[in-house]
């Protein structure tokens, strides 16, 4: 059982392609199911520490597992019922099935156990769940103390995170050989409680990723404030929120950060600031330009963003910036650029579309060229060439005016200091999810800011 950080992350016909990769080398469903099965039990006997267990076994192969768990445990001297919604209907299931040698109760009408193990649909989903199915398990995990999900809470959409029914949350869920989107995406991400991930023997290698704690280059003895990352922040309309961003950058860990534009008094002394003018945004020892916190949107603002992207510099757009372009704008412009939309701003400049955030990301990426870091809850990080990074859950406190601002001088820093786009992308949003987790509660952008500074100090 593993955290989760770096994990990879597969859809269902991807998890599929990896499990019929391994039958090909030889292995088998059975066998596999076996470790499945094995791997949940050790983790279920060790957290139930002796309480009595209810697994709940649908139809399919999630089921499967659930009978092989119950086996398991059973012979391991636990305590330990069963509950089924019907007989299984795979042959791997079935197989499962015939290790289990004791009663198997009506889901419905089953008894409460002060542990709850859901193995009633995993991958498989295809339709919402039955409301009397709702009910049972709502009744069930309310009466148990722990509640564990295998591989998914049942009744969430593996690919989107969208709810199928809905179920109550587990305080934990056992992925199984990889991450899905669903623990990661919402809603489903806050049904999983904690995420652990059991190795099953499947080759998970996949282009999506979870983000986990990034490698930056450290300051050595040739270091100098220009050599560790130069960023520019272009003041708009606002000039606070140019400014925490700005704030942000320096304390992520950049050598030199500027201004462009007045800005106010209270601001760091460490913030030079600079006139905006061509001169300085011409400045060739820029390594990453910021446009669109507080920017405002008239059609200075507009002038101001094409000038932005006029330049030759690596460059991050965020906030108000993201109404003043469009996908084919940035397509043709190329270079390095980072988007980081919001939902609304997303729509603004994507459109409407069905899909995944997943998904969407990715045709985002693919429309602009850019890598578009979809923020919110559930943070999609999508790079043109089609790998993607996810984002754990963070600290919801995060929903606090300037937590954007804060965000994109985190991810201009990385960048600055030389991380190509997705991982500087990654590693901004890895700070920033740190920085939060240190500020625990109530916090403000401007603590967020200088947190970065201890977040940016645990990877050393
Ligand atoms: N060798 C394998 O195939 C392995 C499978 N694994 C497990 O197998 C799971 C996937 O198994 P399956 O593909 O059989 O899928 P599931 O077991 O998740 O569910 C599919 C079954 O549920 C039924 N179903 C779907 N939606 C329903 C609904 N709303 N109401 C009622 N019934 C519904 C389907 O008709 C089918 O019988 C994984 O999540 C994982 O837990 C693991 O054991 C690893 C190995
Ligand atoms: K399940």
């Amino acid at each position: 059982m593993r955290k989760i950080a770096g994990a990879a992350v597969l859809t269902a016909v991807e998890m599929r392609a990896a499990e019929a990769g391994a039958f090909d080398r030889g292995d088998d469903a059975v066998a596999m199911m076996q470790r499945a099965g094995h791997a949940c039990a050790a983790a279920v006997g060790r957290l139930s520490a002796g309480a009595e267990v209810l697994v709940l076994c649908g139809p399919g192969n999630n089921g499967g597992d659930g009978y092989v768990i119950a086996a398991s445990l059973a012979a391991a001297g636990q305590p330990v019922r069963v509950a089924a919604l019907g007989a299984p209907n795979t042959d791997t299931a079935v197989q499962a099935r015939t290790g289990w040698h004791r009663p198997v109760e009506a889901l419905g009408e089953a008894f409460p156990a002060p542990v709850l193990v859901d193995a009633l649909f995993g991958i498989g989903i295809s339709c919402p769940l039955d409301d009397t199915v709702v009910a049972a398990l709502s009744r069930l995990g309310e009466a148990a103390r722990l509640t564990i999900a295998v591989d998914l809470p049942s009744g969430v959409d593996s690919d989107s995170g969208a709810r199928l029914g809905c179920p109550a949350p587990v305080d934990l869920t056992l992925a199984l050989g990889a991450l899905k989107p669903a623990h990661l995406l919402q809603p489903a991400a806050a049904l999983c409680g904690t995420v652990r991930l059991l190795d099953i023997g499947v080759d998970a290698s996949a282009t999506a990723q979870v983000i986990g704690p990034p490698t930056l280059p450290e300051p050595g003895p040739q270091s100098h404030k220009f050599n560790r990352g130069m960023v520019a922040v272009v003041r708009g309309r606002m000039a606070g929120a140019a400014e925490l961003c700005a704030t942000a950058a320096m304390h992520a860990g950049a050598g030199y950060v500027a201004l462009l534009g007045a800005s106010m008094p209270g601001a760091p002394h460490a913030l030079v600031r600079r006139r905006l003018d061509d001169e300085a945004l011409a400045d060739r020892r820029i390594a990453a330009l910021v446009v669109g916190p507080g920017l405002g949107r008239d059609d200075d603002m507009r002038a101001l963003v094409e000038r932005a992207l006029a330049s030759e510099h690596a460059l991050v757009i965020d906030g108000d910036a993201l109404h003043l372009v469009t996908p084919e704008q940035l397509r043709t412009r190329g270079g390095q650029i980072i988007l980081t939309p919001h939902a609304g701003e997303f729509e603004a400049l994507f459109g409407r579309s069905d899909g995944s955030k997943l998904d969407r990301a990715r045709a985002a990426a693919n429309a602009s060229g850019a890598t578009v870091v979809f923020k919110g809850p559930d943070t999609v990080i999508a790079a043109p060439d089609g790998r993607t990074r996810l984002a754990p859950a963070a600290n919801n406190w995060l929903s606090t005016a300037g937590s954007g601002d804060v965000l994109a001088g985190a991810i201009a820093s990385c960048l600055a200091a030389g991380l190509d786009p997705l991982a500087a992308a990654a590693a901004g949003v890895w700070l920033h999810g740190e920085a939060a987790r240190r500020c625990g509660a109530a916090f403000i952008a401007d603590d967020l800011a200088r947190a970065l500074t201890q977040a940016r100090a645990a990877l050393t």
